[in-house]
């Protein structure tokens, strides 16, 4: 990882669809018709069903109303008959009095006779008598009625009132129920065409005429809407037989006037609860129309209805209308029903439209769950579950044929570790969208936990071409810089690749495939791709075999700790050893620590394996010289348990080794992580008097930060830059280098992997403190190093070859020739002179 200062950070936004604004409104009217089209169609039938409802009900109720209405019209209507017919009896009567009477009838006579009648009838206005006055009887008349009490009583014409011109005859108000003083006496009714055609049509048949009469005739107050009757008298004891006998014979005419509002009034008055109605009465002029209907009889307003009445000998019209203007029956019940219809309507409409809110808003929630539950929250992915899921749906389909990428990040731990979670957090939400934008809508990508992602790539026709071309970009993508909150980053990425259905169809092969890929390109450098082969797998299960047999051999103690020495550079003086362990397999014999270190640390089985060396060591420690330390590697992993302190400290306690005889060795990767931890670690060791060596130094990071950072008493050179020494001249400057800046800081420097005299010597004349390898003495098991050292105490004067590792590997006439051969070494002597 590279970080450097960076101006200007510009966030890509993040890559979400955007959608035209336009289609997102139709999609959004689309959907909300959708949720809500029940309630709507419920609304829209609820309107329909209330007015159908309301148009039946109102045509059933007008119905009703009709045939109410026409009851009670009719019964008016014979009520009014009723009235005209008694009415019409009285007038009869009063002509009866005249014809029996004649002219004897007097006026106070006439009065008394007439107030009777009248009084009876309240729709009476006038009943009148018209005698038939010849000329030459004007005068007399005229007289005789002054005489009796009528002023100034004249006989007059219509219209104006004036005196009437001399005439044949006239027919004026003689007698009348009015007051002496009204204006009608005197009116000549036969200056009245109307009502002399009647009159004369009454006299000629002797019938009873009748006249609607709309004007006012004299007095201004006399209604409208009044009918008058005419019945002609004939003189006493004369023949009527013939017209020209009744022209002749006729003595005068019973006028009666009656006015139609009072005559219902009083028809209505004496029957409370009939409804009101508006009443006309039509006289028996009949106009035909076009159609051959008689409009009167007839009317188009249905809401008027019509019957005959017989009004002296003709048949009048009689017509009856709501007083309202409309039928009687209003529409109640319609409206009622209408009002409850649309309440249900809007009741029913509100509560689908809330149910399918609720229904949405439950399936939105429901669907947000779901998402939840497939969504990685930091970069909105896929998450595993969801991934797993895909998988297995694309397997069920039969031609599924598809790529499976898992991917790792490289480096992306130092980023957290260095920069905070915060920018680990946003690198990999950069990293998300980097990898989307390389996908098509068909490929699915996932977050699967940490700095793993994985992707589906949907099947293409060259299947193993479009993978690799896509691991190629993604890799290369990967690898350029990223700007995080200021800062440049660069990472990489490692990919393991499997194909379905070539590798496989079910996700647990294919998963197990690529992640086997995945370590292979991680081991192999990282930011890389492999695609999966089935070599893989052997070596897979040759690791399984051999993590199996790990675990029994802990079981089963199959571990041995040999001792490698180490020496003054100087003076070639021992000053301690190196336990190195090894294991003894049943099978294979003696196996090296670089074949299962990593696997027992990968497996965590480093832990007790761990804790039972640093016993062992301990154990066999005491039984040694006190000026021979002994140092004791410790892995990272180990370095992670709190309880490590706590393990080293009870082996010492235990066997009664001088914390100071003992010497830690880490790596400087330990020191990469968990640095406050470390250095409270760190810390109590040296507490106890524990030294600490920096193992293969020159290796990895070498940072000389840490060099500064924890008191090192020891620096170990790695055994390449030893072993380069005569090869590259740079060896030898960083070790010089090394060798001052150690002095420096006062740690004592020791050279791995001497294999020959010279690069003791160049080493010696460098500075390097100790020496240590295969030329000094190879690891070997506690017993020989033991032997060896008492040997070495006991060949202080005699030459003892210099001690081998035993092993499988090394036959017996092997190790024999390497024991040859070391005296010509000298190292041997050395030991022997320093023992
Ligand atoms: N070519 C060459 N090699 C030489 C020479 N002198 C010594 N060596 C080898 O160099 C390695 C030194 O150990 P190391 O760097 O700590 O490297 C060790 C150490 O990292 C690890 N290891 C060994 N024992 C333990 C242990 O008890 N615990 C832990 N955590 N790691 C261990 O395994 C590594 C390998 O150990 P070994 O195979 O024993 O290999 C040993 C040793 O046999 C030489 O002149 N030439």
């Amino acid at each position: 990882m590279q970080v450097e200062e960076y101006s200007a950070p510009t966030l890509q936004e993040h890559d979400g669809a955007r959608i035209g604004g336009g289609r997102e409104r139709l999609r959004a009217s689309l959907s909300r018709y959708r949720l809500y089209r029940p309630a709507i169609i419920a609304a829209c039938v609820g309107v329909v069903l209330s007015i159908a409802g309301t148009v039946a009900v109102g045509r059933w109720e007008n119905r009703l109303a009709r045939t109410d209405f026409e009851g009670v019209a009719e019964a008016q209507a014979i009520l009014v008959q009723n009235g005209v017919n008694e009415y019409v009896s009285r007038l009869t009567a009063l002509r009866t009095r005249f014809e029996s009477a004649n002219d004897d009838i007097t006026r106070s006579e006439y009065q008394t006779f007439s107030t009777r009648l009248f009084e009876a009838h309240r729709g009476m206005l006038r009943l009148a008598w018209l005698p038939r006055i010849k000329r030459k009887e004007r005068g007399e008349y005229e007289a005789a009625a002054i005489t009796d009490g009528v002023p100034a009583f004249r006989i007059k014409s219509y219209p104006d009132g004036t005196v009437a011109p001399e005439s044949d005859e006239y027919y004026p108000v003689y007698f009348s129920t009015e007051a002496k003083t009204s204006p009608v006496y005197g009116l000549d009714y036969w200056s009245i065409p109307d009502h002399r055609a009647v009159l004369e049509q009454s006299r000629d048949y002797d019938m009873i005429g009748a006249l609607r009469t709309r004007q006012n005739l004299i007095n201004q107050n006399e209604r409208n809407n009044a009918v008058m009757i005419g019945i002609p008298v004939y003189a006493k004891g004369t023949s009527r037989t013939t017209v020209a006998d009744r022209r002749r014979n006729l003595s005068g005419f019973i006028v009666g006037v009656f006015d139609l509002p009072m005559l219902l009034q009083s028809v209505r008055a004496n029957n409370p609860n009939s409804p009101a109605l508006q009443i006309n009465l039509l006289p028996p002029e009949r106009v035909i129309n076009a159609s051959g209907v008689d409009p009167q009889r007839w009317p188009a307003d249905p809401n008027i209805w019509s019957t005959t009445l017989r009004i002296g000998d003709a048949d009048w019209v009689f017509q009856a209308a709501p007083a309202g203007g409309g039928l009687m029956a209003t529409h109640n019940r319609a409206l009622a029903l209408y009002a409850a219809g649309i309440a249900t309507t809007i009741f029913l409409a509100v509560y689908l439209a809330l149910s399918s809110r609720n229904a949405q808003q439950l399936a939105l929630a429901n669907r947000r769950v779901l998402e939840l539950a497939q969504t990685d929250a930091l970069t909105g992915l896929a998450n595993r579950a969801f991934f797993l899921e895909e998988m297995e749906r694309i397997n069920d389909d039969k031609n599924g044929r598809f790529t499976v990428f898992l991917l790792d990040l490289d480096r992306f731990k130092n980023v957290n570790d260095s920069l905070g979670h915060g920018a680990g957090d946003e690198l990999l939400m950069q990293v998300a969208q980097r990898l989307r934008s390389q996908l098509r809508d068909e490929d699915v990508l996932a977050r699967l936990g940490g700095d793993e992602f994985a992707l589906i790539q949907a099947g293409s026709s060259d299947q193993r071409a479009a993978a690799i071309e896509l691991a190629q970009r993604i890799t290369k993508l990967i690898a350029e810089p990223f700007q995080i909150g200021g800062q440049r980053v660069e990472i990489g990425t490692s990919i393991g690749i499997s194909l379905a259905p070539q590798h496989g169809r079910d996700q647990e092969h294919l998963l197990k495939k690529a992640d086997l890929a995945l370590y292979r390109s991680k081991s192999a450098g990282r930011s890389c791709y492999t695609m999966y082969d089935d070599a893989m797998s052997a070596e897979l299960e040759a690791r399984n075999t051999l993590e199996g047999d790990l675990r029994d051999a802990i079981a089963q103690c199959q571990f041995e700790v040999h001792y490698q020495p180490f020496y003054d550079a100087e003076t070639r003086e021992r000053r301690g050893v190196e336990a190195l362990v090894r294991w003894r397999h049943p099978v294979k014999g003696l196996v090296p620590p670089d074949k299962f270190i990593p696997l027992a640390e990968s497996t965590g089985l480093i832990v007790p394996l761990g804790e039972w060396i640093i016993g062992r060591v301990c154990d066999d420690a005491t039984a040694w010289p006190d000026d021979v330390k002994v140092a004791v590697n410790l892995s990272p992993v180990q370095f992670k348990q709190s309880e490590l302190f706590d393990v080293i400290q009870s082996a010492l306690a235990r066997s009664g080794l001088d914390p100071k005889r003992l010497e830690i060795e880490i790596t400087e990767s330990v020191l990469l992580e968990r640095a406050a931890e470390n250095e409270s670690f760190i810390d109590r060791l040296k507490g106890l008097g524990i030294s600490l060596a920096l193992d293969d130094f020159g290796t990895g990071y070498s940072s000389l930060r840490s060099l500064t950072a924890f008191p090192f008493n020891k620096i170990k050179i790695d055994k390449s830059f030893v072993a380069n020494l005569s090869v590259r001249d740079e060896s030898a400057a960083v070790i010089s280098s090394v060798v001052t800046l150690a002095r420096g800081l006062g740690i004592q420097i020791t050279a791995e992997g001497v294999e020959t005299e010279e690069q003791l010597a160049q080493l010696r004349a460098l500075g390097v403190n100790f020496a240590q390898g295969y030329l000094l003495g190879r690891p070997m098991p506690v017993e020989q190093l033991e032997q060896h050292l008492d040997i070495a105490r006991a060949s202080d004067e005699t030459d003892e070859p210099a001690p081998q590792e035993e092993g499988t590997h090394e036959t017996d006439a092997r190790s024999a020739a390497v024991v040859a051969l070391i005296p010509r070494s000298g190292a041997l002597l050395s030991l022997a002179s320093n023992g």
